[in-house]
């Protein structure tokens, strides 16, 4: 019989995920696979787990939990050639992959999806120096502002949370010399903020990277730089009208690698938890994940 893993991540989404284990194992166990469950307790069980899916020869891996989690198992997996399927639950708070895939974000709804969930694709994943990303990495100001967000005003406020920080930010307008080298070209920037998107969906904003596929092969990199006074009335509509990227304050590019220097100290986010400092090497991984989804 063919064997699955579900690794849930008990704390997430409100801790809400936990009740949802045996609706999750029955829709897994009658698509004909016997399934482990693991339930994770700290930071990097998921990545333990999925390993552990891979080497045991397992089939299939489901995530259930948020971004981080998401994160976590899908760098269990992307360190093999041969790989499990994977799909997932959301139960996080922004929850941009499953915004990406087209996932509902209630769980009824998910788990409905993940039980009509029959088509393989294939899709990328970004390589930042050790480490994987799904969704985004960012860093500057409001990056740095994601730090600052407690766990309460994150249950009360939701990605809410996360704007308010990031709008404090906005105010002080503090930016950051950086030097992106590209294959042809080297860029210094001042930049205010950087983010780079593997799919459409970035902190819950689904009109950044208009074009960005699951699958195209590369990462989209905005670069925001230094704002005056009025920039942001026309910034901010931008971001919900799919014109972000032609903003005269935004730099757009498009590739499959970049390297991120700087002078100055300064952390990136990576799929919303803490990541690495710089220097930053960013490659694609094409076509690296077995998603299977509907
Ligand atoms: N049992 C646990 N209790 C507390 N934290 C855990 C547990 N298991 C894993 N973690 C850590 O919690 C982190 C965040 O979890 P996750 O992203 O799944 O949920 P969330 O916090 O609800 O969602 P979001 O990140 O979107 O706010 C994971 O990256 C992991 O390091």
């Amino acid at each position: 019989m063919k064997q699955a893993m579900v690794i849930l991540n008990p704390s997430s989404g409100h801790e809400a995920a936990i009740d949802y284990k045996e609706d999750i194992v029955s829709v897994i166990k009658e698509k004909g696979y016997e399934v482990v469950v693991k339930e994770t307790e700290k930071k990097d069980d998921a990545t333990v787990f999925a390993e552990e899916a891979v080497n045991d020869g397992y089939d299939y891996v489901i995530g259930v939990g948020g971004d981080g989690t998401i994160n976590e198992v899908i760098a269990g997996l992307a360190r093999y050639d041969q790989q499990p399927l994977f799909s997932f639950v959301p139960f996080g708070t922004v929850n941009d992959f499953a915004r990406a895939i087209g996932i509902p974000l209630k769980p009824r709804d998910a788990i409905e999806w993940l039980k009509e969930a029959r088509t393989e694709q294939r899709v990328d994943i970004g390589k930042i120096n050790e480490r994987y990303f799904v969704n985004v990495v960012a860093l500057g100001a409001v990056a740095e502002a994601t730090y600052e967000v407690g766990v309460e005003q994150k249950t009360r406020l939701g990605p809410l949370a996360y704007y308010i920080e990031g709008a404090k930010t906005l105010a002080e307008n503090k930016v950051y010399p950086l030097t992106f080298k590209l294959s042809d070209d080297t860029i210094d920037e001042e930049a205010f903020l950087v983010v780079i998107g593997m799919t459409n969906s970035i902190a819950g904003f689904e009109k950044i990277a208009t074009d960005a596929k699951l699958d195209d092969g590369y990462m989209h990199v905005f670069i925001v730089k230094k704002l005056a006074g009025f920039d942001l009335m026309t910034l901010l509509p931008s971001v919900l009208t799919g014109e972000f990227k032609d903003h005269e304050k935004v730099r757009y590019i498009k590739t499959k690698e970049i390297q991120i220097e700087s002078m100055a100290s300064l952390h990136t986010n990576i799929d919303g938890d803490e990541g690495e400092d710089l220097p930053l090497h960013l490659t694609v991984l094409p076509k690296h994940i077995r998603l299977l989804r509907k």
